[in-house]
């Protein structure tokens, strides 16, 4: 297989036209007199006194993240918004409490430990070129320590690293010197690396500055040592993280939201570190570089996560190492095999009192101004290598290459783009640099033409006279890095502002600022609660009312009803009364009839006033006869004797009358039994129905004591039941009377059987006829041949059969006659009495 240029050249070994090593050599220095000629001059001399080491103090093994020390101060958290407490002093601050080469544009600030201590520079002629913005890129070169621990021999001879004065040098076949604004040797750690290279602009991305540090450099030469660490000398990455949460803690009139994500560019392709691994059967959406006037390039679509604390944006980027791809190649166990990319994008706001109260919440209480927002990319790129046997290797350091040629390309040209930039010709500035050659470029696009401030950590291995490193080869990929990262000083020149604060926007729905749009929904969720509120406290009210209107309701109709049912009991009482009344007249007719005989005579004569007063007495007794009464009666039907019928009713009787004859043998002569029992039964119907009428009432007036009823309901609900108790009394009475009364009807019977007894034995040969037989008889007889008084008399009794016997004894017919009389008046005495009672009843009911 044929191998391209990529593959067999190492881009670090490519020089970018002009640039030649000892252009590269001059270019260094070019950086450094751009900078000034006094910088020039104190760092171009060399200076035995001043040589470092090469040391080799063991190589320590990659390892995941390592979580360094961090300070557990609690952060405020609403929302993902991060709000520092009150600010208190630490030794460590990121608010410049750090000694640092780190130049950016603080004129005079900040003063590098070398230079401080040397004091062979003034801080004001240091770096002149920081007026121009060139003093937002950092450079930095850092020597990893020989792995065979061999910092001696012949190394001293062919370099010469001054970390002092940020110098490499090398003596040997295109040598020269190097000067960046770092040079940190195989002694110095991660800390000083980051406090040196990094952490300014660490914080001036907190202040709303975009920043770019990226690792460049030959395989195996300590990219990924210096961006991660490990978990004894935390990296750039974890630092960073802990001067991020230590600016917000320290910023207390400002308020932020941290989001995070994590990119590989593999293959030429970009993977989303932080998606996971792809579920079976879903095909992941590519992420894909755009640009925007706003955002600049930016990859789409990437999980962003929010954070709220070291720890937890530390576990985040540690999830993201662990999906990176990583293999062994000749140089490094675990070489990183991809580009990678880590963003913090970094929103804040100043919080300004606003007029929210003491009691409400500390956030109500502030109203946030325009929100900021930065972006820092801390970025791992692989490492340029010389071509792998293994055929996937090849292909990886194929990509790795041409993209980091691309970028050694951009960077070389962008010293024509100054050039450009000078005489304000930006289309052909465009043109010429070829970012979209590789996905890294496009993506360091902004970063490099000028809106970043960038630090450029350049790794190399210098080895030692026999080690792999000190092979020609790698001296030459050694030089070629270094080259690279002077064109980079010299080329790169950075007019990074601070990012306007976009002022809080209502309508502007797709903002970018997160801080924004939770804001703008935490106002519209506060909204929603409160309308939820006003909704909810007007649906419980018109609940409340409407349960206010159904007990009203309910009330009504409970009030209704009992209206109703005394309006019921009032008219079966009428109704009573009524039927009382009549009853009270029959029974004075009745009685008038059965207690004179000329009384009996004169209705006997008259046959409408017989039949009024048949019917009469039929109500009468229907509405007198109580129950048992009327059982007695039926009970004895068929076999007991004529007796039993009263006499009164005999005395009208139209013994003509087939309606008469047939209504049966045990008629009164006014009505039959039957005719009787359905008056009775009718009685007793109405009288249980009037019961339970006052039953009912006498439950509800129970429940309706117990229920919120009106006082004016409960009184004349009170006196209704007073009125059903003497009602029941009076019933009770009358049952007794007519117990009474049944009784002397029973004593009649009996007297008139003993009579009948005495005449069969008095004319035992005497047949009397059937029953009906002797009743017509005697009837026809009374009626045809003008009957006396006293057979009247005895026809107005209760048995016809009384005749036989009185022709044959009328002795026995006058004591009979004589004991009837007796009854009959005791008879009617009760009857008047009770008729009186009801009168007054009446009288009293109708009064009250
Ligand atoms: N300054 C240093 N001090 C001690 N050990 C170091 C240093 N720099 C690198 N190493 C060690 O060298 C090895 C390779 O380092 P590292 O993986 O960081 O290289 P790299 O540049 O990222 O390589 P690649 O491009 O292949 O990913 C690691 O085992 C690492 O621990």
């Amino acid at each position: 297989m044929g191998r391209t240029s990529s593959h067999t050249t190492s881009p670090l070994s490519l020089s970018a036209t002009p640039e030649d090593a000892p252009e590269g050599q001059r270019s260094a220095r070019s950086s450094r007199s751009s900078v000034g000629s006094t910088t020039r001059d104190s760092t171009g001399r060399r200076s035995s006194s001043n040589r470092t080491k090469i040391a080799g103090p063991g190589t320590p093994l990659r390892s995941p993240l390592p979580s360094p020390k961090l300070p557990n101060w609690p952060l405020e958290s609403n929302n993902g918004l991060l709000n520092p407490p009150s600010p208190r002093s630490r030794n460590s601050s990121a608010h410049g409490s750090y000694a640092s080469a780190t130049t950016f544009e603080d004129i005079g600030e900040e003063v590098s430990i070398a230079d401080a201590v040397s004091g062979s520079r003034p801080a004001t002629d240091r770096h002149p070129a920081q007026k121009d913005g060139s003093g937002n890129v950092v450079v930095s070169v850092r020597v990893r320590p020989d792995a065979g621990g061999n910092d001696g021999g012949k190394t001293e001879v062919e370099w010469m690293v001054d970390g002092r004065k940020s110098l490499v040098s090398y003596r040997g076949r295109e040598g020269g010197e190097y000067i960046y604004d770092n040079v940190f040797t195989a002694h110095d750690n991660n800390a000083k690396v980051y406090d040196s290279a990094a952490k300014r602009l660490v914080r001036r991305v907190m202040e709303g500055y975009h920043g770019t540090v990226f690792a460049y450099g030959m395989t195996g030469t300590g990219k990924t040592f210096s961006m991660q660490g490990t978990a004894t000398s935390p990296g750039v990455i974890p630092l960073a993280i802990t001067d991020i949460f230590s600016f917000i803690r320290e910023s207390p009139h400002r308020e932020f939201l941290l989001r995070v994500s994590y990119l590989e560019i593999y293959n030429e392709k970009i993977h989303d570190l932080l998606a996971g691994p792809p579920v079976a059967g879903q095909t992941q959406e590519e992420v894909k570089l755009r640009e925007d006037s706003k955002r600049g390039v930016y990859a789409t679509p990437l999980k962003e996560e929010i954070v709220q604390s070291p720890t937890q944006l530390l576990r985040v980027i540690a999830r993201g190492d662990n999906a990176r791809r990583v293999s062994s190649t000749q140089f490094n166990a675990r070489s990183s095999r991809s580009h990678a990319v880590v963003q913090i994008v970094v929103e804040s706001r100043d919080r300004v009192p606003g007029s929210g109260t003491l009691h409400e919440s500390k956030r109500a209480a502030l109203t946030p101004g325009g929100v900021r927002v930065s972006t820092l990319s801390l970025i791992d790129l692989a490492g340029s290598e010389r071509a792998a046997e293994n055929k996937e290797r090849r292909t990886e350091g194929g990509h790795i290459n041409k993209s980091l040629l691309t970028l050694g390309t951009v960077i070389a040209r962008l010293s024509g783009d100054k050039d450009k930039e000078t005489s304000g010709n930006t289309a052909d500035k465009e043109k010429h640099l070829p970012y979209r050659d590789s996905k890294l470029t496009r993506l360091l696009q902004p970063a490099l033409s000028g809106n970043s401030l960038v630090s450029i950590l350049c790794t190399v291995q210098l080895g030692s006279v026999g080690s792999i490193a000190s092979a020609n080869s790698h001296t030459g990929e050694t030089l070629n890095t270094l080259k690279f990262a002077s064109r980079a000083k010299n080329n790169i020149v950075s007019h990074a502002k601070k990012a306007e604060e976009a002022l809080p926007n209502g309508t502007d729905a797709g903002s970018r600022a997160l801080l924004d749009r939770y804001r703008m929904e935490i106002q519209e969720l506060r909204k929603q609660l409160e309308s939820q509120t006003r909704e909810q406290t007007n649906a419980r009210d018109e609940e409340e009312e409407r349960a206010r209107e159904l007990e009203a309701e309910q009330r009504h109709e409970e009030q209704m009803l009992e209206m109703q049912l005394a309006r019921t009991a009032l008219k079966e009482r009428i109704e009573h009364l009524n039927r009382l009344i009549l009853s009270s007249k029959s029974l004075g007719v009745n009685a008038n009839r059965s207690f004179g005989y000329q009384a009996r005579e004169s209705l006997a004569s008259n046959n409408d006033s017989h039949i009024v007063s048949q019917r009469s007495s039929t109500a009468s007794r229907a509405t007198l006869e109580v129950p048992n009464l009327n059982r007695k009666s039926s009970s004895s039907s068929g076999e007991s004797p004529p007796a039993s019928r009263p006499f009164s009713n005999a005395l009208g009787a139209d013994p003509n009358s087939e309606e008469e004859d047939s209504v049966g043998e045990y008629g009164d002569g006014t009505a039959t039994q039957a005719a009787q029992i359905r008056a009775l039964q009718a009685d007793l119907a109405d009288r249980n129905r009037y019961i339970s009428t006052l039953e009912l009432r006498l439950r509800q007036a129970r429940r309706s004591s117990n229920s919120r009823v009106t006082m004016a309901f409960h009184k004349p609900q009170l006196h209704e039941e007073g009125g059903a108790g003497a009602l029941l009394k009076e019933k009770d009475a009358e049952i007794a009377e007519l117990r009474a009364r049944l009784d002397d009807k029973d004593r009649m019977v009996t007297a008139l059987r003993t009579a009948a007894r005495q005449r069969d034995i008095a004319s035992p040969s005497k047949e009397a006829p059937a029953l009906p037989e002797r009743r017509r008889v005697s009837a026809h007889r009374s009626q045809s041949s003008g009957a006396s008084e006293t057979q009247k008399k005895i026809m107005s009794g209760p048995l016809p059969l009384l005749l036989p016997e009185k022709e044959s004894a009328g002795g026995d017919v006058d004591v009979m006659t004589r004991m009837i009389d007796s009854m009959m008046s005791d008879s009617g005495v009760l009857l008047t009495r009770k008729s009186s009672r009801r009168t007054s009843l009446r009288t009293g009911s109708e009064s009250r």
